[in-house]
C-alpha cells in the first residue's frame, strides 16, 4: 500500500463543528497531517493497528523518570495549572522526554480511566513510530507545536482524543520533552494550544533563571510594557560578554538561532557593554534601558543580576568607558593603526554592529576573505544535510573544531546536540565506553547505573570525532560498524540502539600514510572522507588581520583597542606555529595588559611570543626576563646565533614548543598555555620529535 493511501482523507479533515475545531484549513497544519501519515505508511503502520501498548518495566519508567527529574520539578507545579485552566473540558495533562515517552499525568479521574485504555499513562510511547500521528509524536518529530484532533490521528483506535502539544527547550536549543493536553474530541476548545504553548514557555523560563542564576540575565521586548510577561525575550549573559542562553521569544525577537547567539557578544549585537548595563540598572529606580539591535529595531530591556558578584564588573567598565582615547593621548612613536583612522577606544556603535552582523551565523562567522578558507566553506555548504561525512584535515588550532560547529549550526539538525569527542584526550581504555556507553556493571569502576555513550547523546544531531587518527585500531572496526548499521551496542549489553547522526571527523595526521602503516582502517578511512576539507594553516592565510580585527572586539567586549604598526609587523611576521588558537592567546593577554589604553604597543605583548617572532626574523632577542635567553648571549653576542638556526618551519615549530616547556620547568600546561597549543599537541610534537632523534 502507497503511502497517499494512508494520507487523512478530506472527511477526517473536514471541520463538523465550524468554528471550534483546529484550524483544518491552515495549509500548513494539513501538509504537517499529511507528511505525518506518510511517515507512518512510510514505517508500515496501518490505521487499524492498535500501536504498542505496552509500557515500559517499572524499573526503565523509574530510570526515564529519574533522568527527566529536572524537568518533572520545573513542569510539575505548571501540569497543575494547566489542569486547573482546562477543567471544563475533560481532560488529561501529560508530560514526555524526548522519546514521547510518558512521564506524568494529572487529570479527570473519569477520563484518565478511558486515556488508559489507549495507552495513556506513564510508561507508554507516544512517538510517531508507536502510536502513529499524535501531537505527542509528531510534535516530536517537528519540534513545534502540533495539534493532532479526532481522526487526524493515524490510528483509528485514537479517532476519539483531540490533543495539543508543544516542545520544551532548554535555553541552549536542546528539546529537553513534550508538554501535552489530550481529551475527548468533543470537548475540543480553541484555546487550549494557546495555553499548551504558554505553559512550556513557563517551563522553559524556569528552566533559563535556573540554569543561569548567576550569570546576568536581559528581559526584553520592544514593547516596554511586555518586560515581565510570556512575551519577553531572556538572554543570559556571561562575565565575557558572551551570551549563554535564551528562551524562544529572544530567539524569535533577534531572528536567529541559539547557536548563533551563543557566538555572539552583547557588544556585537546590542550595541552595549556589561558596564554600562550594571551601571544603568545600579539604581533600583532605574527604567528600562533602551538598545539598538544591528538591523536598526528598538527594544527595551531590564537586568537581572545577583549585585554583590557583578558590582565590580560595573564600576571596572565605568573606569574603561572614562578611559583616555586616541584624541586626548598622545599617540605612540611610529603609530599604525590597523582599524583606520586613529580614534582611541570607543564605545561600541550600531553601525559596528551593523558591520558584525554579516558574520553571525556558523560558516558565515569563518568567512573573512580568505581564498583558501572560501573554498573550503563553498565545498562544505554543497553537502549540508546531505548525510555526507566530513573529514577535517588542518594543523592543530587552525579551527578545525570550529568548522565542525559551524557545519552543525548552519546544518537542519542544529536544534539537536553537537558531541565533540577528542580520540587523542581520552584514554585508549576508556574510548571505548566513552564513545559506545556501558551497561550496569559492565567492566570494573563502571558507574551503577551505566552511562550514555556519546554516539546515543549525539542523536539527531552532529559527532565531531576529532583527532581520529589516534583511534586505537580495534575501536575504528567498532566505530565502522556503528556507521555502516546506524546503530550502537553499549558495552556489557545485547540490545541496540538506533542512532541517527552526522559524522564529521578530523585530524591533524595523514591518514593515507596511516593506511600504508596499516594503522589506520582504510574501509573506516573511505566511510569518514565523503568530503575531505584542508583548513589552511594561519601563516598561509591572506586574512590574518581580519581575524585579529574579529578576536580583538571579541575580546575587548565591543570596545577594541588599536594596534601600532610595529605591533601588525610582529604580528604578521609570526609563523604562528599553534595557529588561530595561539593568536588568540597572544591577543587575549594584549588586551588584558593594554587595559584601558588606547593603543597596543610592543611593551603589552608576551616575552614569549616576542622572542619567537624577534628569532624568526633573526634578530637579536632582547627580551631580559627569560634565563635561557641570557645565557646564550652570554655565550654568544647574537642571541639568534646561540643555536643553530631551525631551518624548516617543522623544526622551528618543535625548537618553539621544546624551549617553551623547558622555560615552564617541564610543566606542560604552563607551556601550553604560554604557547596557545593543547597539551596533547606538545605530548605529540615532542614524542615525534624523540621519534626522529
Ligand atoms: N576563524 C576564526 N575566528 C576566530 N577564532 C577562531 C577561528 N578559528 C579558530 N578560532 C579559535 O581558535 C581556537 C582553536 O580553534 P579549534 O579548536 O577549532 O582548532 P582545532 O584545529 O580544532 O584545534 P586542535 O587541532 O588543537 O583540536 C578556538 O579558541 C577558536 O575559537
Amino acid at each position: 500500500m502507497t503511502a497517499s493511501h494512508h494520507a487523512p482523507q478530506s472527511r477526517a479533515l473536514r471541520p463538523t463543528e465550524p468554528g471550534m475545531l483546529p484550524a483544518p484549513c491552515d495549509p500548513a497544519h494539513v501538509e504537517s497531517i499529511i507528511r505525518s501519515h506518510e511517515r507512518c505508511a512510510a514505517l508500515g503502520l496501518t490505521r487499524v493497528d492498535r500501536g504498542d501498548h505496552t509500557p515500559l518495566i517499572r524499573t526503565d519508567l523509574n530510570l526515564a523518570r529519574e533522568r527527566a527529574l529536572r524537568l518533572h520539578l520545573h513542569a510539575a507545579p505548571v501540569m497543575e495549572l494547566l489542569l486547573e485552566q482546562t477543567m471544563a473540558t475533560q481532560s488529561m495533562v501529560l508530560l514526555t522526554d524526548t522519546h514521547g515517552t510518558v512521564l506524568h499525568t494529572v487529570g479527570h479521574d473519569g477520563f484518565l480511566q478511558r486515556a488508559s485504555k489507549v495507552a495513556l499513562a506513564p510508561g507508554a510511547n507516544w512517538s510517531e513510530a508507536s502510536k502513529g500521528t499524535n501531537a505527542i509524536g509528531t510534535t516530536l518529530m517537528n519540534e513545534a507545536p502540533t495539534v493532532v484532533h479526532g481522526e487526524e490521528h493515524f490510528m483509528q483506535a485514537n479517532g476519539f482524543l483531540t490533543c495539543s502539544a508543544a516542545p520544551i527547550f532548554d535555553p541552549r536549543g536542546n528539546i529537553l520533552g513534550v508538554l501535552d493536553v489530550t481529551g475527548d474530541h468533543r470537548s475540543y476548545h480553541m484555546h487550549t494550544m494557546g495555553l499548551v504553548k504558554m505553559s512550556a514557555r513557563m517551563i522553559e523560563n524556569h528552566w533559563l533563571a535556573d540554569d543561569f542564576h548567576h550569570a546576568l540575565r536581559l528581559h526584553f521586548h520592544s514593547r516596554p510594557e511586555f518586560i515581565g510577561t510570556l512575551m519577553e525575550g531572556i538572554v543570559a549573559v556571561g562575565r565575557d560578554g558572551r551570551f549563554l542562553g535564551a528562551n524562544r521569544s529572544a530567539l524569535d525577537q533577534l531572528g536567529m538561532s541559539c547557536s548563533a547567539l551563543r557566538m555572539n557578544t552583547l557588544g556585537v549585537l546590542f550595541g552595549t557593554t556589561l558596564g554600562a548595563v550594571v551601571d544603568h540598572f545600579r539604581s533600583p529606580m532605574a527604567t528600562p534601558m533602551p538598545l539598538q539591535l544591528t538591523d536598526g529595531r528598538r527594544l527595551h530591556m531590564r537586568a537581572v543580576f545577583n549585585w554583590p558578584t557583578w558590582h565590580a564588573v560595573g564600576s571596572l567598565n565605568v573606569v574603561d568607558n572614562d578611559a583616555p582615547t586616541a584624541a586626548n593621548v598622545p599617540q605612540p612613536a611610529s603609530t599604525g593603526s590597523f582599524f583606520g583612522a586613529a580614534s582611541g577606544a570607543r564605545p561600541a556603535t550600531a553601525s559596528d554592529a551593523a558591520t558584525a552582523s554579516a558574520s553571525l551565523s556558523g560558516l558565515r562567522y569563518l568567512q573573512t576573505g580568505d581564498a583558501q578558507m572560501e573554498a573550503v566553506i563553498a565545498k562544505v555548504r554543497r553537502v549540508l544535510n546531505r548525510d555526507i561525512s566530513v573529514l577535517v584535515l588542518g594543523e592543530t588550532g587552525t579551527g578545525k573544531e570550529l568548522l565542525a560547529r559551524a557545519i552543525h549550526q548552519d546544518s537542519n539538525r542544529s536544534r539537536h546536540p553537537f558531541v565533540a569527542v577528542n580520540c587523542a584526550s581520552i584514554p585508549e581504555s576508556l574510548i571505548e565506553s566513552e564513545l559506545f556507553g556501558y551497561e550496569e556493571g559492565a567492566f570494573t569502576g563502571a558507574r551503577r547505573k551505566g552511562g550514555v555513550g556519546k554516539i546515543v547523546q549525539a542523536h539527531g544531531g552532529t559527532l565531531f570525532l576529532d583527532e581520529i587518527g589516534d583511534m586505537p585500531l580495534p575501536l575504528q572496526a567498532r566505530l565502522l560498524r556503528v556507521l555502516q548499521e546506524r546503530q550502537v551496542t553499549p558495552l556489557g549489553s545485547s540490545k541496540s540502539v538506533p542512532v541517527d547522526v552526522a559524522v564529521v571527523s578530523a585530524t591533524h595526521r595523514n591518514l593515507r600514510d596511516m593506511i600504508s602503516a596499516q594503522t589506520f582502517r582504510e574501509d573506516l578511512y573511505y566511510r569518514l572522507n565523503g568530503l575531505v576539507v584542508r583548513v589552511p594553516a594561519l601563516r598561509e592565510r591572506s586574512d590574518l588581520m581580519v581575524i585579529v580585527h574579529k578576536i580583538l572586539r571579541a575580546e575587548a567586549n565591543g570596545l577594541p583597542p588599536e594596534l601600532t604598526g610595529d605591533v601588525i609587523n610582529l604580528l604578521q611576521d609570526c609563523h604562528w606555529p599553534g595557529n588561530i588558537r595561539q593568536l588568540a592567546n597572544v591577543l587575549r593577554t594584549a588586551t588584558v595588559m593594554a587595559a584601558g589604553e588606547a593603543f597596543i604597543t610592543r611593551e603589552h605583548l608576551s616575552d614569549d611570543f616576542l622572542e619567537d617572532v624577534l628569532r624568526q626574523r633573526g634578530e637579536r632577542v632582547a627580551v631580559p626576563s627569560v634565563p635561557q635567553v641570557q645565557a646564550a648571549d652570554e655565550a654568544a653576542p647574537v642571541a639568534a646565533e646561540a643555536s643553530p638556526p631551525a631551518t624548516t618551519l617543522e623544526a622551528m615549530e618543535i625548537e618553539t614548543i621544546r624551549r617553551a616547556v623547558d622555560e615552564a620547568g617541564g610543566n606542560i600546561s604552563v607551556a601550553s598555555k604560554r604557547l596557545g597549543i593543547s597539551r596533547n599537541t606538545i605530548y605529540r610534537k615532542l614524542r615525534w620529535r624523540q621519534g626522529i632523534a
